[in-house]
């Protein structure tokens, strides 16, 4: 058996896990566990870079608890990093200084591959990423956004979803590159791909567009938000920027974000709440529609994935918009730790080789 250990740093935990593997990308899960953060002590690091160490020692805790004294392999969540294609790459002195100098983002995530790598040296196994937010497979039309000097980016939920596609395909015993298909990451922010024969030749950018989500804003008319931006409202491009991309969407209209909370308002009466949280998946409902236009209709299934997946009136109404256009299968929560794993085991097991950065 093959053990391998997988890091997700996110902006309020550092989630880690253990895996055991018997074959390539065939993983079972030993032990994990989710350190939540408070804001006080991150505001205690300058930037997302110095956190390192404290978030490290997380980590090594949880070795230690769990009596780890050999691993395989250490696969962190791939940060907004250049872009690149999709698959799993090594993690060379390239990219750690891309992280440590925060070239890319200042995203938590950046500490995945950090922290995979310095247990990687301890244990002597290599350390990977897979599939990172910055994963760009556009096909040329989709960078076009009307403006010259503004380019469409490629920023997604690339792991998930290439892991529910994946998933989807052994289900029904179709390899990736025989299916199209439309896949919405739905969580804390919102990915919409069209994914063509297994290349996510489009996406909305959660940060950047699509429809609203639990805490961020997606498209908004442009010429308003030239005046928001001008009115004085906000100090800095920054607080503007930490507004839209975690403070909006239904954190902002209903004061929290939590799926669960939100449907049990639903259920107890509260109007306001049905209407926005309808709002959001009329939205996200158009979002598909817009990726299968994209796919020319020609689409095999929809999947929904992501936290908010759970959500049953999220699913029913989403699936109401757009059951026209294809079967929806419900592939609910984030399974990034998994994915991550996987893609350790399909490398200790020699099914798939990494990439160089
Ligand atoms: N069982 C559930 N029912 C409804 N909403 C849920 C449930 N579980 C998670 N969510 C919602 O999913 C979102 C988080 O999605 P997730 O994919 O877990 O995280 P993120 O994308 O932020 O990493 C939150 O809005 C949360 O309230
Ligand atoms: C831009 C897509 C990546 C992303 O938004 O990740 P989180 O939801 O984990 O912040």
């Amino acid at each position: 058996m093959k053990k391998i250990l997988v890091v997700n740093p996110g902006s309020t935990s550092t989630k880690v896990a253990l895996y055991e593997s018997g074959k390539a990308g065939n993983v079972k899960e030993i032990a994990s566990r989710s350190i939540t953060h408070s804001r006080a002590e991150l505001d205690n690091f300058e930037t997302t870079a110095a956190q390192e160490a404290y978030r490290a020692d997380t980590v090594a805790q949880f070795l230690k608890e769990n009596n780890v004294n050999e691993l395989h392999c250490c696969a962190g969540r791939g940060a907004p990093v250049k872009a690149l294609d999709a698959g799993s790459y090594g993690i060379n002195d390239i990219m750690l200084n891309d992280l440590r100098t925060e070239k890319y983002s200042n995203h938590p995530s950046n500490l995945g591959a950090l922290i995979a790598h310095s247990v990687a040296e301890q244990f002597n196994c290599p350390s990977l990423i897979c599939d990172p937010v910055s994963v760009d497979q556009f096909e040329p039309y989709a960078r076009y956004s009307g403006l010259p000097g503004i380019n469409r980016r490629s920023r997604l939920h690339a792991l998930n979803i290439r892991a529910m596609a994946r998933h989807y395909g052994e289900s029904i015993g179709k390899p990736l590159d025989e299916l199209n298909l439309v896949v919405a990451h739905l969580g804390g922010g919102i990915s919409i791909v069209p994914m063509k024969k297994g290349r996510m030749i489009d996406t909305n950018d959660a940060n950047d567009g699509g429809p609203f989500s639990p805490q961020r804003a997606g498209t908004l008319p442009s010429t308003l938000l030239v005046k928001l931006c001008f009115s004085g409202e906000y100090g800095s491009a920054a607080e503007l920027n930490n507004v839209l991309t975690k403070n909006a969407g239904l954190l902002a209209y209903l004061g929290t974000d939590d799926g669960r909370e939100i449907e049990k308002r639903i259920s107890e009466g509260d109007a306001e709440a049905e209407e926005i949280y309808h709002a959001m998946t009329y939205q996200i409902g158009r979002e598909i529609g817009s990726a299968a236009a994209a796919l020319k209709g020609e689409v095999d299934a929809v999947i929904l994935t992501g936290g908010l997946s759970y959500a049953p009136l999220c699913t029913k109404w989403i699936t109401e918009y757009v059951d026209w256009i294809a079967p929806v299968v419900v592939k609910a929560g984030e399974h990034e730790l998994t994915a991550l794993a996987e893609a350790g085991s399909r490398y200790i097991f020699g099914t798939e080789e990494l990439k160089e950065y």
